[in-house]
């Protein structure tokens, strides 16, 4: 996993942008996507998830959420309101190759959950994971079985914490926080993929 991060703080709080990429053997972008943006998923690999509401079904691609986190000391509860949409995308480079696949999490506003009125801080966050299968064909012909694809996952991400908190405490957050979430959630998606036909 190759991480980069740009150090940037508004009104004196870090939000650093991030970008990780991270290469998964045996599953598809379809996969991690569907894995990712599906709600009835997301208390399986998102462990510091308290409460997850879908406030409006926009259409079978795009849902508002809106989520309660854990408190994680000594930073007090934080909530998160965001659409999030999901597309497959043509790959421009290979037409004969897989499809990329992506979702997109950007917080937005809902007139009935206004921010910071109850005890969580609400973040604000732009999110894009995208997904680009790799299929190296078996040399003598034989199907294609899970050893011979692989996901280029890219996951961008700016997230401001809201409230404020010292920079060198988020970035000790951020620094830890995102490879863990990044592994436990591949791994949950080979997991939950293994015995189950390709999804491309
Ligand atoms: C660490 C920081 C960046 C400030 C942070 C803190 C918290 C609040 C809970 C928490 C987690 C870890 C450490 C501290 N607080 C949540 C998030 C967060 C929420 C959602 C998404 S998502 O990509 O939309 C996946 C769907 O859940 C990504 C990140 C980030």
């Amino acid at each position: 996993m190759r991480m980069y991060r740009r150090e940037e703080e508004v009104d004196g709080m870090a939000v650093d942008p991030l970008k990780a990429v991270h290469t998964v053997p045996g599953i598809t972008g379809h996969e991690v996507c569907h894995y990712f943006f599906g709600p009835q998923y997301r208390y399986d690999w998102e462990t510091t998830l308290e409460q997850m509401t879908v406030l409006e079904t926009v259409s079978d691609d795009t849902l508002v959420f809106l989520q309660t986190h854990k408190r994680i000391w000594p930073a007090s509860q934080r909530d998160v309101l965001f659409w999030s949409h999901m597309r497959k995308l043509p790959n421009e480079n290979d037409r004969d190759g897989p499809d990329l696949w992506t979702v997109v999490n950007n917080s937005t506003t809902h007139l009935d959950y206004p921010p910071n009125v109850g005890k969580c801080v609400r973040i604000y966050l732009k999110v894009c994971l995208l997904c680009q299968t790799r299929v190296d064909p078996p040399k003598d012909g034989a199907p294609l079985t899970r050893d011979n694809i692989s996901c280029k996952i890219t996951y961008c991400s700016v997230v401001n914490p809201g409230g404020w908190a010292p920079a060198s405490v988020l970035r000790a957050v951020y620094k830890r926080e995102y490879p863990k979430f990044l592994k436990r959630f591949t791994a949950y998606v080979v997991n939950q993929t293994k015995n189950k036909p390709i999804m491309f």
